[in-house]
């Protein structure tokens, strides 16, 4: 058998709510998803011999079972009873605790790639409710490109494309944990929601400006008082000609949606190397969900 490559993309989320906190801990959410052109690329090798070798570019990642990628192959080959072994090359560089996903985007490239590999048949439908184990944005990182998540990430409505615009990234040099700011979080005394039904007409319509206009991250909350430079990050963009600019699920990335390349071009230029982004990018929605894997 053949090395496959994949490409796991990194998520935006252009609006998030939080609708209430269940008994378990976990919080039930309203999220506009969008994949960026931004990702992580994974070779996968099988094996003569048994067992999972994670390796990666990022020294600081853990390459035995708390790496996703370890996670996701792992639990596809048990239930299949797969005996070949798998060797999980994976080049980050997708910023790490950002809130774009990283982690489960890798996860869900791997359950991709080795229901291909091993020929286990799985449908996407079938590989996103094995995805929901391993962490909530999974099953949406399977299925990409625009869309509503409900329940805690996992119930997915597939949306029109969002309409073409320019995504600055921006990501401070402090890493945030999910667990930190939804346990942080003090859902039932949030003084206001985004639209998200709002953002799925402007979406609909093909509205960039009223899709910017309506973007809103109720973990701003907890993450902004903790990390002020996020707020920063969000005024430079405004001020330089942003749509708008918000936080991506539980931070510290920035985004700012721009409709002139010129302006986000300057503003790249204005945070790159600078003191109050580490990591800055420019890029644009992805929607082609079929292809690029
Ligand atoms: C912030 C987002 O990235 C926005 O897309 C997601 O809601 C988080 O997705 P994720 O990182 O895949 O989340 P998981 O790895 O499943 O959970 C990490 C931690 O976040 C909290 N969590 C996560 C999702 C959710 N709907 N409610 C939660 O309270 C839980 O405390 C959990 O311990
Ligand atoms: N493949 C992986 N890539 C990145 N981090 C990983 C991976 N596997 C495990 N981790 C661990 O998970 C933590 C968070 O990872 P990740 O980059 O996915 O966060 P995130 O961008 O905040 O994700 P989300 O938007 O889903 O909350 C890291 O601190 C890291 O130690």
């Amino acid at each position: 058998m053949k090395k496959i490559r994949l490409k796991a993309m990194a998520k935006i989320n252009l609006g998030l709510d939080v609708v209430r906190k269940r008994e378990d801990g976990y919080h039930e959410v309203r999220m506009i998803m969008q994949t960026i052109r931004m990702y992580d690329q994974i070779e996968l090798e099988p094996t003569e011999a048994p067992g999972i070798r994670v390796s990666t570019n990022l020294n600081y990642l853990p390459t035995n079972e708390d790496n996703l990628v370890y996670k996701a192959a792992k639990l596809l080959m048990d239930e299949f009873d797969v005996k070949k072994g798998l060797n999980i090359g994976l080049r980050k560089f997708i910023p790490v605790a950002a809130g774009m996903a990283g982690g489960s985007s890798d996860a869900a490239a791997v359950m991709v790639g080795v229901n291909r590999l091993f020929h286990l048949n799985l449908s996407q439908k079938e590989l996103m409710e094995r995805g929901v184990k391993i962490g909530a944005d999974v099953p949406y990182c399977i299925l990409r490109g625009t869309a509503l998540a409900e329940g805690i990430g996992e119930k997915l409505t597939h949306l029109p494309p969002a309409p073409a615009g320019y995504v600055l990234i921006a990501k401070p040099g402090i890493h945030v944990s999910t667990k930190f700011v939804y346990t942080n979080l003090k859902a039932n005394e949030l003084e206001s929601h985004p639209d998200i039904d709002g953002q799925i007409q402007a979406i609909r319509s093909g509205d960039l400006k009223k899709v910017a206009e309506l973007c809103g991250n109720v973990l701003e909350t907890v993450t902004i008082p903790a990390y002020p430079v996020i707020e920063e990050i969000k005024d430079v963009m405004k001020k330089g000609g942003a749509l708008n600019a918000c936080m991506s699920g539980s931070g510290p990335t920035v985004f700012g949606l721009f409709d002139d390349r010129e302006k986000a071009k300057a503003v790249y230029e204005n945070l790159y190397g600078g003191e109050l982004a580490k990591q800055v990018y420019l890029t644009t929605f992805f929607n082609n969900r079929k292809s690029g894997r």
